[in-house]
């Protein structure tokens, strides 16, 4: 029997007096990707911050191995890494110590060597130590991105992974995400971009 372990029922979200969609629905087990789609102010956003618990939705429940994710509550969030819109990075820190922030905050430390073989893998070699606000915004989303090899966590939840970044490293990204769910792993992702995954792949619209 499969197992759906991240299902979303009947899901509304709404926004100021704004319905941006209702009725919702996904099942994904493990090695499958929902990759949303959707016009500028459409509601990707919104709806992965309903998926990752920082928003309540206005209607309908979301399931993490059949039980639901509000009652699971700090147990939920310490299984998924989300890389919101923004980077998320401190300007005056540089790129290993954001990490070193983050993964403590996280509660998954891990070492400097660690830490630079990352940042190696998005290309940042030679940047590690430089303020974080001397970095392009698409180094800065490389900085946030290496968090991806760091972290083992099952769900990935992406607010526009590939923005800023330039044909290499998008498929960098690409091929991190399909080693993701070649593991097992699952993932929802927005994207503006093509995006060429090996995995199953499940695409929807949002507006
Ligand atoms: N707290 C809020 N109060 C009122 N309206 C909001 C709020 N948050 C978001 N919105 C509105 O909800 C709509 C959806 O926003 P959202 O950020 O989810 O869109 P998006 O599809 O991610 O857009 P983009 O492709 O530009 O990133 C927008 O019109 C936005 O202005």
């Amino acid at each position: 029997m499969e197992v759906k372990l991240f299902k979303a029922l009947n899901l509304e979200c709404v926004r100021g007096d704004r319905s941006l969609f209702n009725g919702l629905s996904f099942h994904l087990k493990a090695g499958e990707c929902l990759v949303i789609h959707g016009d500028n102010g459409s509601g990707k956003t919104s709806l992965l911050r309903t998926l990752v618990g920082l928003a309540a939705p206005a209607a309908g429940a979301l399931y993490w191995h059949g039980r639901k994710i509000d009652s699971l509550d700090e147990e939920y969030r310490c299984q998924l890494i989300y890389a919101g819109h923004l980077p998320g990075l401190k300007e005056e820190l540089d790129a290993e110590e954001n990490l070193q922030f983050a993964l403590t905050l996280a509660n998954e430390p891990s070492s400097v060597s660690a830490i630079h073989t990352a940042l190696h893998q998005v290309g940042l070699q030679g940047k590690e130590n430089l303020p974080t606000r001397l970095l392009s915004e698409g180094q800065k989303r490389r900085v946030s991105l290496a968090r991806l090899v760091l972290q083992k966590r099952p769900l990935w939840v992406l607010d526009e992974p590939l923005a800023a970044l330039d044909s290499k490293a998008a498929q960098w990204v690409t091929e991190t995400i399909d080693r993701h769910l070649c593991r097992g792993g699952i993932a929802a992702v927005t994207t503006h971009h093509e995006m060429k995954l090996k995995h199953a792949t499940y695409h929807i619209t949002c507006g």
